[in-house]
């Protein structure tokens, strides 16, 4: 079984997590034959305003054929002309609806205006080239981004049974709440022997050290597995309701092809990289969703490692579907550009978004926060089915 090198780049810490993270990184990354390795380096040292440039106008500097930015149709053209298709479909009726059903079913449900910002057509991208792979730019709208981020923070992240790349280091407050106080000290656990074991702020984690934390099924990143497939259980709790809703709700974008049953969530910093991998420790081949929140990011996918890859620019509220055969590709995130949240979400503060009543009094001026925190991060939800059927 090939394994699943999952490794988010990590800033310099001294925390054991994140040292077991860059060690499987880089071993990952000295394998032969690499096509990805190079598109690394390239975007890594891009600054963001090349990097618009160079979407609107590739450059020859670099293998371009495969670069798409959804919103630049000048990109297009450098693509093989075969490879890429456009559908237009009506959003209907039942899509608007299970985005109002999403926030509806949400814990901390935020306040929002009529559903009218929804566009009355969504775009669908596919490619030849890496089949199965369906690209829907811009497709959640700001509420259900908003509602998104609300419900990472308030109801996912601080359920108990969701593990975190923090916890084999840190005594987490219990709840966790990710927007208490940032001066709050976060100790180390009293078992914890290792020399890198050392107090750290809840501020500090909120900056970077915050890297994943698992819903659902509860993959481990080490052993690079399941513990588990016994669903209701301690390591297989039940998958967030609120998130199953919006992935069932909006069959004509999602096509009924997954049922939600664990997720990774990522949380990236500026110029974080996700190095090449494939999802494999599904027992299950259908679809894997991931949805983009934030600041914006260069995916990679490709069938085979050795070839070039898709090099896609994602931005806040683009859904990727991986299906079909590109359920198991090659991909990665080439790197991430801070300052690039868009603005509904960089303006949205949360305090003034729900009825006062729910917040506890320790957390409702971290909350003001929200849009701030937004502007240098990028979420991405990776949903997957674990069992079959
Ligand atoms: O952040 C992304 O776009 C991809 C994340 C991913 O591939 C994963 O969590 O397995
Ligand atoms: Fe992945």
């Amino acid at each position: 079984m090939l394994s699943r090198p999952d490794a988010l780049s990590s800033a310099s810490s001294n925390n054991v997590a994140d040292t077991i993270l860059s060690v499987r990184q880089k071993s990952h990354l000295q394998d032969g034959n690499n096509s990805f390795k190079p598109l690394y380096k390239f975007y890594r040292h891009l600054s963001y305003g090349e990097f618009d440039d160079f979407c609107y106008e590739p450059a020859s500097k670099l293998e371009t054929q495969t670069l798409l930015d959804p919103l630049f149709p000048e990109s297009y053209k450098k693509l093989h002309p075969d490879d890429l298709s456009i559908a237009n479909y009506p959003t209907t009726v039942d899509c608007i609806e299970s985005f109002g059903k999403f926030i509806d079913a949400s814990k901390s449900r935020i306040s929002v205006g009529s559903m009218s910002q929804c566009a009355a057509t969504f775009e669908e991208i596919t490619l030849k080239s890496v089949p199965g792979l369906r690209i829907y730019p811009g497709i959640l709208t700001p509420d259900v981004q908003r509602q998104l981020i609300v419900n990472v923070i308030e109801e996912y992240l601080p359920q108990e049974a969701h593990l975190t790349n923090l916890h084999p280091s840190y005594m987490l407050p219990q709840p966790f709440h990710l927007f208490g106080l940032p001066s709050a000290t976060i100790i180390p656990p009293s078992d914890m022997v290792s020399a890198a074991a050392t107090s750290t702020t809840l501020g500090a984690l909120q900056e970077r050290k915050l890297r994943w934390v698992t819903l659902g099924g509860q993959y481990n990143w080490t052993a690079k597995k399941y513990p588990t497939f016994e669903p209701h259980t301690r390591e297989f709790p039940d998958f967030p309701l609120s998130l199953t809703t919006l992935l069932k709700g909006a069959p004509a974008i999602f096509k009924d092809r997954i049922n939600p049953q664990a997720s990774i969530v990522n949380f990236y910093s500026d110029g974080d990289i996700l190095s090449p991998h494939q999802d494999i420790a599904e027992l299950s081949n259908a679809d894997l969703v991931s949805v983009n929140l934030g600041c914006e990011a260069i995916f990679f996918c490709g069938l085979a490692k050795d070839k070039m890859p898709l090099q896609l620019r994602v931005r806040s509220g683009d859904v990727i579907v991986m299906g079909g055969d590109s359920r198991f590709a090659w991909h990665g995130v080439g790197r991430v550009w801070d300052k690039t949240t868009p603005d509904y979400l960089a303006a949205f503060n949360y305090y003034e978004n729900v009825e006062n009543g729910r917040i506890p009094a320790n957390v409702a001026s971290g909350r003001k926060r929200y849009g701030q925190w937004m502007l240098s991060k990028r979420i991405n939800l990776n949903v997957r089915q674990m069992l079959e059927p």
